[in-house]
């Protein structure tokens, strides 16, 4: 259980003429992943260390799971958070093995569980544990030792983990990796992770909810397609790129093109099946592999067609789109 809510929540810096994070609310859903996305100095890392109280809020609450975060003490409250962060910070005299263990032992693990939880830890973010235990952290890559973090940050079996840029030095390659490598954690983890990051790609890929922050305001809060369907703001969907025909391929579903009713009657027969769950890129694929004209889309749950789809259809979708933010653009030229 951790379901995380913010309430009211402002941070005054001393000698600072703005709130450097300005009367925040919401909340993250227990088991999901919440991405706090915004430009440099927008107030996502000072959001996230009030969380485990590295940072006390001026005004507002933050609850776990209804529990105010200021009536625990604050050592109690970090041994059941994970924090990740981009310097990793693993101690340089220390192996990785006793890096790792030393969370480990905070939580109060017994030493024989320690020794078989070290090599579980390791093995879980792609680690051989009769390769790497021994080893020091000097002798690891960037992304290696990122893993140790990762390890190091689960040791304790924290029901929420929070990640302040954890792939940001990485290279694009050696960070799509470790994103696919959270989202295997996550899947059998079921954590609640609070995430900060400025890279659009990352907070698609991995959140289930994006909260865009801008000078310490939340602007918008929502699923990724929410956010590419209906951005708040010229703000937003520069932010987003909402008129991105890549990522919207990538991320809008089918049932956003799909043809139902009369528009697809007729067309049941003997065509290739898409599920209501798969992208627009997904289709657009099968379209172009298995050269049909259209697609039937099945609900994933029934099995049942519900509709068809075809290339016009996703080219509409798209373009409708992108008209909308276009004209949305000429109304508000601000934001
Ligand atoms: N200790 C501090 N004292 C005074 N001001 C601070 C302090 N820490 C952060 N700030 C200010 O608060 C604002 C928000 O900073 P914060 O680090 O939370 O932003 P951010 O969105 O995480 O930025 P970045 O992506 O660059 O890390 C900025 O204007 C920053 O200068």
């Amino acid at each position: 259980m951790a379901r995380i809510a913010f309430h009211e929540v402002s941070k005054y810096y001393r000698g600072a003429s703005k709130p450097a994070v300005d009367h925040v609310s919401f909340e993250v859903a227990e088991s999901s992943i919440c991405m706090l996305l915004g430009t440099s100095g927008s107030g996502k890392t000072t959001l996230l260390r009030m969380v485990n109280r590295l940072i006390e809020p001026s005004s507002g609450t933050i609850t776990i799971d209804g529990h105010s975060i200021l009536e625990e003490n604050p050592i109690q409250l970090r041994r059941r958070i994970g924090y990740v962060i981009q310097q990793v910070g693993l101690f340089p005299h220390m192996t990785i093995a006793e890096n790792v263990r030393l969370t480990a032992e905070i939580a109060g693990w017994s030493k024989a569980r320690m020794e078989s939880r070290v090599d579980e830890l390791l093995t879980l973010v792609g680690l051989d544990p009769a390769e790497y235990r021994r080893r020091y952290p000097r002798q690891l890559s960037g992304g290696q030792q990122q893993r140790v973090g990762l390890a190091r940050a689960l040791a304790a079996d924290p029901a929420i983990l929070l990640m302040d840029e954890p792939f940001g030095a990485l290279d694009a390659i050696t960070r799509v990796h470790l994103q696919e490598e959270l989202q295997r954690i996550q899947r059998e983890m079921r954590k609640t992770i609070l995430f900060v990051t400025h890279d659009v790609e990352e907070a698609f890929r991995l959140g289930d909810q994006i909260a865009i922050l801008s000078e310490g305001r939340l602007v918008q809060i929502g699923t990724p397609v929410d956010l590419l369907l209906k951005p708040a703001n010229e703000f937003v969907s520069r932010l987003i790129g909402s008129d991105n025909i890549q990522r919207q391929l990538q991320y809008l579903p089918v049932s956003s093109a799909m043809l139902t009713g009369t528009e697809a009657a007729g067309r049941y027969e003997n065509q290739p099946r898409c599920s209501s769950e798969a992208t627009l890129l997904e289709a657009l694929m099968s379209l172009i592999a298995s050269g049909a004209h259209s697609l039937i889309v099945y609900d994933e749950q029934s099995q049942a067609p519900i509709g068809t789809i075809t290339l016009s259809a996703i080219n509409q979708a798209i373009t409708t789109a992108r008209h909308a933010e276009a004209e949305k653009t000429t109304a508000s030229p601000t934001h």
